[in-house]
């Protein structure tokens, strides 16, 4: 006979798990019946439990933004695909949300999931953010760019150079492109020369492991435990835990060496290869308005926010483009032609302000940007506690909404037949209109951060390696290029490959 204290325990675990079940079905039925977007369309299992985009992400292993397609052809323009969570697919939304006028915050559970969420991209309010965009943007601005521009071309000639060594042998551009923007970056930003493009067939430790790591990412967004439990780990232990994070570890520790070494002794700056890192910017005290330097931890994850932020993106860019120069030799022609009239002598190099003059190659670009997923993914954002009207629809305050640049860049009203690639739709007349929906880099007080440097890589690369060589596309290249929603795109299939044989003069 079991006896009266046992008895009592085992009431309570009853009630506690009954009390459980009751919230559990509470907050469906709430969910499902009497949450302020209740009417809103979407499928039921959206609007009742976030699990529905965790199984789409992690058990089904398919892209949010593709399933956003169907759901958008079978709901409309406004779908509910969360219990608190709308996604638009109109142009005109995107417009909605992101702009100068809106200052509304980043959603955590996102937002939180990189391991930056003290960096300029990780900061959740327009206030937080705004105090660093502030100081880093000083090196991003155009002019600053420019000023720098002999850094980047340094590493565009390198990338040239190593396809010049590979002979007849086809290059990997999905990997070359990366090593070229991973150099960039962590040259410009960091002092850092890590030499991904001299890696043996571009495969670069860093490259492999930031791709890796995407969908790592996304099972952080998912459980917050995961991602404490892989981040926390030492790194030895972290690295055996979570293989795919491995190679992001050892940066970890590179760049965290080097954090540390210039907050011991800020003199250590001088031993920079030149005067316009982040860390010159960064740890001025007088570049702040509370005139206090972030810490150690907030500066590493500035450092991994615009790693992450300025490589996979440029280097999918350069990738997508050159895909479509490869594949269409109309294309192909007329790019080469306009860069031989401007670039005849090829020891005579152009400067970026005289390729920006371009116009079949600035065409190419923006028609490069538009094709490439970019960042991927819808950007969420919370709605002020007063509401908002996106879309002539009153949308109550703390939703979050979102919409993927995706919807913009293949809007047949505005890009006529929106998979093929026509960069003569950005020479055409009313140009201007046309620019206001390129939204790769977003739009906002959030917008990107590397957008100049980003251009300036794009110019650099697409016209050195087209006028410098004759491309073919290599044997076993994709037919399509395939691509998987992970915030950042995750590419499947195999990579993109090249011949390039140098150009006579
Ligand atoms: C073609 C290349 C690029 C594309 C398509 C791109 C796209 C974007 C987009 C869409 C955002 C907004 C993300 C959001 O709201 O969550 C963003 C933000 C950002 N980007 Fe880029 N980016 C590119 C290159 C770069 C480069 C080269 C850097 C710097 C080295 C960079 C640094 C950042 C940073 C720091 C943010 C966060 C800004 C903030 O939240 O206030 N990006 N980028």
């Amino acid at each position: 006979m079991p006896s009266i204290d046992e008895l009592h325990t085992g009431n309570l675990l009853w009630l506690v798990a009954a009390g459980y079940v009751g919230y559990i079905i509470y907050h469906l039925l709430y969910n499902l019946f009497w949450h302020p977007l209740a009417s809103f369309p979407g499928p039921t299992i959206a609007a009742v439990t976030p699990l529905y985009k965790a199984y789409i992400d992690l058990v089904a292993k398919s892209s949010f933004v593709h399933t956003l397609e169907k759901l958008h052809a079978q709901y409309g323009d406004i779908v509910r695909v969360g219990p608190n969570e709308i996604h638009f697919s109109s142009p005109s939304a995107y417009l909605e949300i992101y702009n100068a006028y809106n200052k509304w915050d980043k959603e955590k559970s996102l937002y939180h999931s990189f391991g930056e969420d003290r960096s300029s991209f990780g900061f959740l309010t327009y206030n937080e953010a705004k105090e660093r965009r502030d100081v880093l943007l000083k090196l991003f601005s155009k002019k600053a760019i420019a000023d720098v521009q002999g850094l980047v071309l340094e590493k565009v000639t390198k990338l040239c150079d190593s396809f010049e060594n590979l002979g007849s042998k086809p290059a990997d551009l999905f990997y070359a492109y990366r090593c070229m923007a991973v150099d960039v970056i962590t040259y410009l930003c960091f002092g850092n020369d890590i030499d991904a493009i001299g890696a043996p067939d571009y495969e670069a430790p860093i490259v492999k492991a930031m791709d890796s790591s995407l969908p790592v990412f996304i099972g952080f967004k998912h459980s917050s435990l995961l991602k404490g439990s892989i981040m926390n780990c030492p790194p030895r232990l972290s690295k055996i835990v979570s293989p795919a994070t491995s190679g992001l570890v050892d940066l970890q520790q590179l760049l965290k060496g080097q954090i540390n070494d210039l907050t011991k002794d800020p003199k250590n700056l001088q031993n920079l290869p030149h005067s316009t890192t982040i860390y010159h910017q960064l740890l001025r005290p007088d570049a702040y308005r509370s005139g206090t330097v972030p810490s150690v931890g907030s500066l590493y994850e500035e450092s991994q926010a615009l790693l992450f932020g300025g490589a996979d993106t440029t280097g999918a860019t350069l990738m997508h483009g050159s895909f479509y120069i490869l594949t269409l030799p109309t294309v192909y022609a007329k790019l080469k032609a306009e860069l031989l009239r401007a670039w005849p002598v090829l020891n005579v190099i152009p400067s970026l302000s005289e390729l920006e003059k371009l116009p079949y190659l600035t065409a190419v670009i923006k028609e490069s940007l538009r094709m490439s997923p970019g960042v991927a993914s819808p950007l969420p954002r919370v709605v002020p506690s007063s509401g908002a009207t996106i879309h002539k629809t009153f949308i109550p305050g703390d939703v979050v909404v979102e919409m993927s640049s995706h919807f913009v860049h293949r809007n047949e009203t505005i890009f006529p037949n929106p998979d093929e690639f026509i960069p003569d739709r950005w020479l055409e007349s009313k140009v201007n209109d046309l620019d206001k929906w390129l939204v790769a880099f977003s739009k906002g007080p959030r917008r990107c951060l590397g957008s100049n440097l980003a251009w300036a890589e794009l110019y650099l690369c697409f016209a050195h390696v087209f006028r410098k060589f004759t491309v073919e596309i290599g044997p076993s290249s994709p037919k399509k290029l395939e691509w998987r929603d992970c915030f950042l795109p995750e590419y499947r299939g195999p990579h993109l490959k090249a011949i390039l044989t140098k150009a006579a003069a």
